[in-house]
């Protein structure tokens, strides 16, 4: 995988909460009507993302029609967004709230629709409240090289405050 991203090699480890979801679990969605994650969302993925060990998740994105951008591939701002939605659910194994600062992706090859997409995410490691996450992605029913990968630097915030203000009229 080609990126340009820079991971600092001095990260924090990062923690997996005491109340995280179990390994097993599906990590449940953070906001109902969210576009990568939300039951409501009626255009959305719908992503449903299995906890593993530690800091780490699983999720099978089925490349629908609905997904396309070039004929018959997937469109590239919805690979990133199913990446950014995978890295943000899996963040939340910390029991904190991070929100997206930089989203890097590496479209390493053309995925078609009709592709069952599997994304391996994990958190990286900390730097005081930035927090740096990675995802791979790959063909489930034929296993190979990655068809594509991610990176996520991310910034713990408070919730009520963030989306307070996110959400406040000028
Ligand atoms: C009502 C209750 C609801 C409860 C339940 C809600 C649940 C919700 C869950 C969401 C789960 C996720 C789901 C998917 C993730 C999304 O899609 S989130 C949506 C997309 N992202 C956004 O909207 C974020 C918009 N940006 C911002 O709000 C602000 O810029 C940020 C990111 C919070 C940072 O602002 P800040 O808090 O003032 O922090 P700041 O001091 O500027 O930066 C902190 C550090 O990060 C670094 N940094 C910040 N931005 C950058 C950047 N672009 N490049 C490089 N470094 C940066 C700074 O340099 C600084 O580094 P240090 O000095 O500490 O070394």
């Amino acid at each position: 995988m080609k990126t340009t991203f820079v991971v600092p090699d001095d990260l924090e480890p990062a923690r997996r909460a005491d109340d995280a979801t179990a390994v097993g679990d599906v990590i449940p969605p953070h906001n109902k009507r969210c576009f990568g994650c939300g039951p409501d969302a009626m255009q959305g993925l719908h992503l449903q993302a299995i906890a593993g060990e530690g800091l780490t998740a699983t999720a099978v994105l089925e490349v629908e029609r609905r997904f396309a951008g070039g004929p018959g591939v997937i469109h590239g701002g919805i690979l990133a967004s199913a990446f950014d939605e995978m890295m943000g659910l899996t963040n939340m194994l910390m029991g904190t709230i991070a929100v997206t600062a930089v989203l890097d992706v590496d479209y390493a090859a053309p995925i078609q629709v009709g592709t069952s997409l599997r994304m391996d995410a994990r958190v990286l490691g900390l730097r005081g409240r930035k927090v740096y996450s990675e995802v791979v992605a790959y063909d489930a029913a034929t296993p190979g090289d990655p068809l594509a990968g991610g990176h996520g630097l991310f910034v713990v915030v408070d919730p009520v405050d963030h989306f307070t203000r996110a959400n406040a009229r000028p």
